[in-house]
């Protein structure tokens, strides 16, 4: 998937700024952003729902916006809403799904890995919202498509279906199945992507592999222990010499935790300096955001 300068307004108001990334073929990429930030539009966007408003996007080799039924068939979906409330079958659903592609995973097998096997011949409608949304995890997956778009798709699942849901998605992942994934739990977006981008007000504000994300600064662990002089919070790149200097000083330092930077921590750092250089622009140029100017670490 190749995404070039991709822009989107709704009326008078911009959404995507001129969004640039690609995703391999066989990657999974983890877009992240704060509610409002443009990943549902740029998903709509790529997924063929929305035309855009400029730039240029490729999707399996094909422009969106002139994708046909063949083109539909390789891609899977599962939406931001749960649509599924049917007097169907878990199962009859599922099944109904897999005979309108070409070459569908077998349908217990879906049911299985998200988890559903004790509700598969209950009705949609009688299931939880988690169970529900379990569904729609399951009929974006049977088609085997080649790429997945995955919206929030764990919202309101259990902690143990979340696992069981990535165990699915890795298992893809490692089949070849490309997968962009939004989501605003951290640790799934950490678990899961090759490469995380960031939109913050519809720019990119940075992208790069889980543990590469931000600059050095936002990734410097954090050293902190206490002593007869109270609590001391150190950053360092070095933890490791600066716990045996500690030692060798003073003994077994009491309370000792080496914190490294979550992607949760950095990816709040990144969007608090996002949202301060927008103020500053819009301070400068008396609200007209037209003349924004690139800001340290936010790319545009
Ligand atoms: N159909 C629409 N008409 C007008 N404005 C819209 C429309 N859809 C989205 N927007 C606006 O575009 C911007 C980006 O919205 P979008 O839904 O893409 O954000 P998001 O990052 O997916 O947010 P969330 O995390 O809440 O799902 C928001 O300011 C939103 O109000």
């Amino acid at each position: 998937m190749r995404v070039h300068d991709l822009t989107k307004s709704y009326g008078a108001a911009t959404a995507l700024h001129g969004l640039s990334f690609e995703v391999a073929a066989g990657e999974t990429l983890g877009l992240l952003g704060p509610n409002g930030a443009g990943k549902s539009t740029t998903i709509e966007i790529l997924e063929g729902y929305r035309d855009r408003s400029g730039g240029e996007v490729s999707v399996l080799g094909v422009d969106p916006q002139h994708g046909g039924l063949d083109w539909k068939a390789r891609l899977g979906i599962v939406l931001q809403t749960s649509g599924e409330q049917g007097t169907a079958t878990v199962r009859e659903q599922i099944a109904h799904f897999a005979g309108f592609y070409p070459r569908p995973r077998d349908v217990d097998e879906v049911i299985a890995a998200v988890g559903l096997e004790s509700k598969a011949g209950a009705r949609i409608r009688s299931l939880s919202g988690g169970q529900r949304r379990r569904v729609d995890v399951a009929l974006g997956v049977v088609g085997n498509p080649e790429l997945l778009f995955l919206d929030e798709p764990t919202t309101g699942f259990d902690p143990e279906a979340r696992r069981r849901f990535w165990q699915l998605i890795r298992s893809l992942s490692e089949d070849g199945t490309s997968i962009v994934l939004t989501t605003h739990y951290l640790d799934e977006a950490a678990h899961l992507s090759d490469r995380v981008a960031v939109v913050a007000q519809g720019r990119l504000v940075a992208q790069g592999p889980p543990d590469e994300l931000g600059d050095e600064e936002a990734r410097t662990p954090r050293v902190v222990w206490t002593d007869s002089e109270g609590p001391h919070e150190v950053r360092t790149t070095e933890p490791g010499a600066l716990v045996a200097r500690l030692h060798a000083e003073g003994g077994e330092p009491r309370s000792l935790e080496v914190i490294r930077p979550s992607l949760e921590d950095v990816y709040l750092d990144l969007v608090a300096a996002a949202a301060r250089a927008t103020d500053a622009e819009r301070d400068a140029t008396g609200g007209d955001d037209r003349h924004r100017a690139s800001s340290a670490g936010v790319l545009s």
